[in-house]
């Protein structure tokens, strides 16, 4: 198994009058999700089906921050649609030859919750989840008979989501892998959004075509139909900022150079049996942060850390 990035400490306890109050972390009676919620009501709610962030509220547990679907299967049937599911090992559908279902399996593979730690400098949480090579199906363990350990873990704080990944080869022979969070963030309106970090930047349009590298967007980038773009921004840590138009979000980005935007719009919303509601294509935008134009390669022992953090700023 990986090693944990942070081990947890004790949570503090309500004994001491002085102390302030701790997070608080919940397993759900049937085991399926662990709920995090901070003392001034922020929370996240993550499904061990597929570790899916399906819940990331701020402003005291007011505002949702992620769009969901209606109809999004939660039970472990289906990759759910909507939160942040993980995408790993292959982006997309993966080669011919290969019997991975599109996105991998770490979003329809059930992952252990490995515990949690809190820090009482500022008040955050962080909920670690691990998934092995042995936690696999037998069918996707003959499709990828890699020997992996993967931790990925999951900090809540009053104004930010802070999420982070380890993946290690377990065994003796190299493999490579992609890696990206299919973050659904929630907009209140598609019409009026807009991003910046990503002019300049020239695109694979995988809506024309996968091989077509198209010329940069121009600043801000508008979504005004169905979207499917992978950027490569020249700088890997640069920040990407979505105007939802209030609040905004700020995403941050480590060892990760790959930015995915993606909205179907209306026609393949349609489409889609888990997309509800029908117009739901108008309040997300999926911003999903990556490494997948290149497979990342991984020697026997050797380790890969990434990872993504969304802060939300008021406009104004
Ligand atoms: O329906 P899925 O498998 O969840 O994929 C949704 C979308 O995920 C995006 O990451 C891809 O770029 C799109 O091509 C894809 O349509």
């Amino acid at each position: 198994m990986v090693d944990r990035p942070k081990k947890p400490s004790a949570l503090p306890t309500s004994a001491g009058s002085s102390m302030p109050p701790a997070p608080q972390v919940d397993i759900s009676p049937s085991s399926d999700r662990v709920t995090a919620t901070l003392p001034t009501g922020e929370s996240c709610e993550v499904l061990l089906y597929g570790a899916t962030l399906v819940s990331w509220k701020s402003e005291g547990g007011q505002r949702e921050n992620l769009w969901m679907s209606d109809a999004a299967k939660v039970d472990g049937s289906k990759a759910v649609r909507g939160g942040i599911p993980l995408v790993f090992p292959v982006f997309g559908p993966p080669p011919s030859s290969s019997h991975l279902p599109q996105h991998g399996f770490a979003r329809i593979s059930r992952w252990e919750f490995l515990g949690k730690s809190t820090s009482e400098s500022d008040s955050s949480v962080q909920l670690d989840f691990g998934l092995m090579s042995s936690n696999l199906s037998p069918e996707m363990r003959a499709a990828w008979p890699c020997e992996f350990g993967v931790i990925y873990s999951v900090t809540l704080g009053r104004r930010s989501l802070e999420t982070r990944v380890v993946v290690r080869n377990e065994g003796a022979a190299a493999w490579e892998f992609m890696w990206l969070w299919h973050t659904y963030l929630r907009v209140e309106d598609i019409h009026q959004t807009h991003l910046t970090g990503l002019s300049s930047t020239p695109y694979h349009d995988r809506v024309a075509s996968a091989h077509l590298t198209s010329e940069p967007s121009p600043t801000p980038l508008t979504i005004t139909s169905e979207t499917d773009r992978v950027y490569h921004p020249p700088d890997p840590q640069s920040t990407i900022t979505v105007h939802t138009p209030a609040p905004r979000y700020e995403i941050t980005r480590e060892n990760l150079p790959d930015v995915v935007v993606w909205n179907p719009w209306e026609e393949k919303a349609k489409g889609m049996s888990d997309f509800e509601p029908k117009d739901g294509w108008e309040n997300m935008l999926c911003v999903e942060e990556g490494s997948v134009r290149e497979g990342v390669r991984l020697e026997g022992g050797e380790a890969w850390e990434g990872g993504v953090t969304v802060r939300l700023v008021e406009e104004g």
